[in-house]
């Protein structure tokens, strides 16, 4: 029977009530309506099942059916057997990591494979002038010596591109790919898939990597700024030297072997229970060299600097805390003009704090109760939020933290205590060392080596013009006749003596070609000349550093014309106009907040610079 002879069967049945499979009757008659009683399965119904299922079984296109699915079915088992077993064989034999662009070790390795050999013949490639937050030539395809200024070359993985490479008899595939990152965002990531059966090579290539990137950024350092939940990359600086820090005798010493023993005590203070984790608070004069010299200590002790602002907009207790958390374990956490957080509004970033400084603190009261009014920044980090961040449980441990401040009264006694700031370090205004010693390092040839034309001209007392051929030597014939005098060249743009103090022209950009090349014994003599007329913590380092700048080529002419400066500045001081001279009361020229007597109650260790005195060179 086939099946179209089985269906009119049924049919027909159906329309007499009765159907009949294999001489069984079953009488259908009574159940045109269904209901959920007569819908149950009868024990009648129930017997001819097993035979109405013999019945399609045994139609020839049913068993076709059947057999299709069947060798469908083993098919896709088999197709699935076989990829997890390729994907079991693959995670035994290969490793694979993904990382993301973003993230320093992503870094690392971007600019590692950035200079591998397989971009210098793939077929595919981004070319990009990505400078890997590091100064070092990234890679140069053509071999060629590139001399000329701007940006290199470097050439990247292309995205959804895999690429084929071997390290160290491994085989190694990279792809790059772009990911979706919430709504709106993507973020690039790095797979790497290694052939190897541990993770040794993995880590020897990433290490490779890191050391790579390492050596390129040697004389680099790394600047994050707090965003309200993370730290982001601001930039990448040269590291400065420390000895363009001039501060006076000891002081960079103090700090600097404080911070180095702090390193290297980590043993020391989980012995005794103690948190690792050291405060230095530098307060006083502005433009004295608080920054500069935490910019030096990070380079010395080669520690990347985490800007912590804490008036940054979004910025709150329970955001700061989680910021600190995320900080890396070893690291300068910096935290500019602390005593911002406590007052309404920014307050330096809107008043010139060498004007505050010379008006004295009533205007400072005064100007501040004006910015009260009305600045609508409010800093919304309260103070137990803020000593949590710096001591609570989530504190990180073995981070330095710089805290700057003009205004060391307006701290709280319980941020300057030992644990929170440990060592205070008072900076004041340039002192008869500081501005010898800035006058003769600005002047000093860069080595210091005496040359030899300059020595003669030593010898013969020849009064050296500032000016000198590009070879570097000095040569009055390169003065043009125009110049009326060795000290007034006409040639360069320059300003006279006289107009030098009413402009603030900098002095050209080539002044390193130009510029005298002073023997230390001649640069030093002037040097004793520039601080003897100088008034003693009259001014900043910065001001003077400033006054300096408009004499770059012109040594002699700078000591020449300080004493007119200093009584321009004083008759400034007087007509109130901007200095740097200290308020009235403070005969010493130190800044408002020095004298014991106005720090905070219980504060740390405290290191001063002597008063009046000029600390022996
Ligand atoms: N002691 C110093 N030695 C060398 N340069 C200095 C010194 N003090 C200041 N300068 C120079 O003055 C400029 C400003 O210095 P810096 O920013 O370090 O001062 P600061 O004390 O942090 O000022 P502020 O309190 O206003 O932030 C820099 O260019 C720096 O080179």
């Amino acid at each position: 029977m086939d099946a179209v002879s089985v269906l009119q069967t049924v049919l027909a049945a159906i329309q007499s009530g009765s159907v009949s499979f294999n001489g069984t009757e079953v009488n259908t008659a009574n159940a045109t309506v269904p209901s959920p009683t007569a819908a149950a399965i009868t024990p009648l119904s129930l017997l001819q099942l097993p035979t109405l299922i013999a019945h399609v079984l045994s139609l020839s296109v049913v068993r076709d059916w059947l057999k299709l699915f069947l060798i469908g079915g083993a098919l896709e088992i088999c197709r699935r057997l076989l990829t997890s077993s390729w994907s079991a064989i693959k995670n035994y034999f290969w490793i694979t990591v993904t990382l993301e662009e973003g993230d320093d070790c992503g870094y690392w390795l971007l600019y590692w494979l950035s200079k591998h050999q397989v971009f210098r013949t793939a077929r595919t490639l981004d070319v990009s002038t990505r400078t890997f937050r590091i100064d070092a030539p990234v890679v140069s395809d053509s071999g060629e010596d590139d001399t000329t200024k701007g940006r290199n070359i470097s050439f990247l993985p292309s995205l959804d591109t895999t690429y084929y490479l071997w390290y160290k008899y491994h085989y190694v595939t990279v792809t790059r790919n772009q990911v979706n990152d919430g709504p709106w965002q993507t973020k690039q990531t790095l797979r790497i898939q290694m052939l190897a059966r541990n993770h040794d090579v993995l880590r020897g290539l990433l290490l490779e990597a890191k050391k790579h990137y390492a050596n390129s950024s040697e004389n680099m350092i790394s600047i994050y700024v707090s965003t309200s939940d993370y730290w982001k990359l601001m930039c990448t600086q040269h590291k400065r030297p420390m000895k363009s820090i001039i501060l006076d005798p000891g002081m960079i010493d103090l700090v600097l072997n404080d911070a180095k023993d702090f390193l290297a005590s980590k043993e020391w203070y989980a012995e005794r229970g103690i948190p690792h984790r050291r405060g230095y608070l530098l307060y006083g004069a502005p433009g004295a060299g608080k920054t500069s010299l935490i910019h030096s200590i990070a380079g010395e002790l080669n520690l990347d600097v985490y800007i912590l602002s804490l008036t940054r907009l979004g910025m709150d207790d329970s955001t700061l805390n989680s910021v600190i958390a995320e900080l890396p374990d070893k690291c300068i956490v910096l935290v500019e003009d602390i005593d911002a957080a406590f007052h309404k509004g920014i307050k330096r970033d809107i008043v010139d704090p060498e004007k505050q400084h010379q008006e004295g603190p009533e205007s400072q009261v005064q100007t501040q109760q004006d910015k009260d009014s009305s600045d609508s920044v409010t800093s919304r980090i309260t103070l137990s939020g803020l000593l949590n961040a710096l001591d609570g449980i989530g504190a990180q441990e073995g981070r330095i933290l710089f805290a700057t401040t003009n205004d060391y009264k307006a701290l709280d006694p319980a941020l300057c205590r030992p644990g929170r700031l440990d060592l205070h370090v008072e900076f004041k205004l340039a002192s008869k060392y500081q501005c010898r010693e800035l006058f003769r390092r600005f002047y000093l040839p860069s080595g210091g080596n005496k040359d030899e034309k300059d020595e003669e001209k030593e010898q013969t007392g020849e009064k050296d013009s500032g000016y000198s051929s590009p070879s570097g030597s000095v040569s009055s014939s390169a003065t043009p006749a125009t110049s009326p005098s060795p000290s007034a060249p006409s040639s360069s743009p320059s300003t006279s003596s006289s107009d030098s103090e009413s402009s603030a022209t900098y002095v050209g950009i080539t002044h390193s070609s130009r510029g005298p090349k002073l023997s230390p014994k001649k640069a030093a003599e002037l040097a004793d000349r520039f601080a003897a007329l100088v008034p003693n913590r009259a001014f900043s380092m910065a001001t003077l550093q400033g006054y300096l700048m408009t004499y770059k080529t012109r040594p002699y002419d700078a000591v020449d014309d300080v004493s007119a400066w200093v009584e321009k500045k004083k008759r400034e001081q007087k007509a109130g106009a901007r200095s740097d001279a200290p308020p009235s009361g403070s005969s010493d020229g130190t800044s408002a907040s020095s004298g014991s007597s106005s720090a905070p109650a219980e504060a740390g260790e405290e290191v001063k610079t002597s008063g009046e005195d000029e600390p022996a060179p």
